[in-house]
């Protein structure tokens, strides 16, 4: 499923332009610079499919990718990119338009099958990110959290994070009860996300 040259389908910066449904969506959700672009990249391990930069706010619109279908055979995975939520270096007006824009795909899109709301290392879980949570279990939407960044913490604190992480989310049914720590830089946890993904397909009926 990862092993196929990826390429960039579409990017919308609203709900009217969304590509046509073609199979399993899963979205890459967290606040800006938490590092969803880079991640994706990992994934597939293309280093420059979707765009990242030092400056929270890089992705402005939802960015679709996918393994450009051969000979109509259709594609069975689409992994979107979204624009990050909290702080980001773009006017307001702008920044507004984009938290509409993650608000509406993630409630209205029936392809969505899981999302993977990344949250930093560094910073755990903050109250945006539970906003996030709140939205999409009161639409039945179910989401893994994803840890971002391990290369910048020591293992012992990481173990930590990983089982106040879990803590935190145990109430929260449309939570996936597992925690996968990640770093996109040294490759960490893409194995762990990439078979998690892999079920995701599986199990969508
Ligand atoms: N140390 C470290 N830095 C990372 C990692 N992943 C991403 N970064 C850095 O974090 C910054 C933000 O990365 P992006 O992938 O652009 O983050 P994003 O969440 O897509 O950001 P927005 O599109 O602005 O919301 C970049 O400087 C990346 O190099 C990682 O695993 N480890
Ligand atoms: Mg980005």
């Amino acid at each position: 499923m990862f092993a196929r040259p990826w390429g960039f389908w579409r990017g919308t910066p609203n709900m009217a332009h969304l590509p046509p449904i073609t199979g399993v969506e899963i979205a890459f959700a967290g606040r800006s610079n938490v590092g969803k672009s880079s991640l994706i990249n990992a994934l597939v391990g293309q280093n420059s499919l979707a765009r990242t930069s030092n400056t929270p706010g890089r992705t402005q619109e939802l960015n679709f990718f996918h393994v450009p279908p051969v000979d109509g055979e259709p594609t069975d995975l689409v992994i979107v990119d979204m624009p990050g939520y909290g702080f980001a270096a773009a006017p307001e007006a702008k920044v507004r338009e984009w938290q509409k824009l993650i608000r509406d795909y993630l409630r209205g899109r029936q392809s969505l099958a899981r999302v993977y709301v990344l949250v930093d290392a560094r910073h755990g879980i903050k109250p945006v990110d539970t906003e996030v949570f709140d939205e999409l279990g009161q639409s039945g939407i179910s989401y893994q959290v994803v840890l971002t960044k391990a290369d910048q913490i020591t293992d012992a604190a990481l173990t930590k994070l990983i089982a106040t992480t879990l803590d935190q989310l145990k109430k929260r049914a449309a939570a996936f009860p597992e925690i996968i720590a990640t770093s996109s830089r040294k490759g960490q946890g893409m194995p762990e996300l990439r078979s998690a993904i892999a079920r995701v397909v599986a199990e969508r009926p």
